[in-house]
């Protein structure tokens, strides 16, 4: 294994106790890296991230903030204390607000004496067109210029990586210096559904194309067989690289 993360799941489920559930049919919890978004974190609060800490299970808690910087800066403070692996803001809200949120989380993990979340920008959703960029936001720039652009200010802006679809890696990569992070959802198996992603990429393809860590939801939480999905989705993003 290389310096990538491993495999995150993302914990997309109603409540605690549906989630605590499919942690433990796991065998090993403490070895998961998982991801806590809206709906669950909205439902149930910190509570969940002590829950699953307790496990063992180290957490990227996702909550995509996007306000004014002040706003988005004290949030940031509070999830900071979390001592959460990573954390999210939306690279639209500008360089301003990115860099309030990276020193809130800097401030609240000092206050908690606990390590600081790294902090992803999200650069277009992976469930963004390129025909919705265009028609909807009205943003003229082609989609992987968009979310190359988007990295840079986010790099610039102090941030420690960004969220986006594999398919944007491997142009944007050179561009930015290394350790800077590259998470990459929208991963599928050749033979799941799409859902309401656009922009989808295997777990071998997204290795291949230089991400850090790859989000899968459904492919594994909505499997007959969760434990023997993840597995196979580890396996295909583990392998080596031959080139
Ligand atoms: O920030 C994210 O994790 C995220 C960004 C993005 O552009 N697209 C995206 O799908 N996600 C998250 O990744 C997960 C994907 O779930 P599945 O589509 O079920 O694999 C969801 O929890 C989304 O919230």
């Amino acid at each position: 294994m290389s310096a990538n993360l491993p495999v995150i799941i993302a914990l997309d489920f109603p409540d605690a106790s549906t989630t605590l559930n499919f942690v433990r049919q796991f065998p090993h919890p403490e070895n998961l890296f998982c991801k806590v978004g809206m709906e669950l974190y909205y439902r149930e609060g910190p509570a969940i991230v002590r829950d699953l800490k307790d496990l063992g299970v180290q957490i990227f808690l996702d909550l995509k903030l996007h306000d004014i910087p002040n706003t988005v800066g004290s949030a940031a403070r509070i999830i900071g204390q979390l001592g959460v692996t990573l954390t999210t803001v939306h690279a639209l809200g500008g360089s301003k607000m990115m860099a309030a949120a990276k020193q809130g989380i800097l401030d609240g993990a000092a206050a908690a004496g606990v390590a600081p979340a790294k902090v992803l920008a999200i650069t277009q959703l992976t469930s963004t067109s390129p025909a919705a960029l265009r028609d909807e936001q009205q943003i003229a720039t082609p989609l992987p210029e968009s979310v190359t652009h988007l990295a840079q200010l986010a790099a610039q802006s102090g941030l420690d990586g960004v969220v986006s679809s594999a398919a944007e890696v491997a142009a944007m990569k050179p561009q930015l210096s290394a350790g800077f992070k590259f998470i990459t959802p929208g991963i599928r198996l050749k033979q799941n559904q799409t859902d309401d992603q656009v922009r989808v990429m295997t777990p071998d393809a997204a290795r291949r194309a230089g991400s850090s860590g790859i989000v899968v939801g459904r492919p594994i939480t909505q499997a007959a067989d969760p434990v023997a999905a993840y597995e196979e989705i580890k396996r295909l993003w583990e392998e080596p690289v031959h080139e």
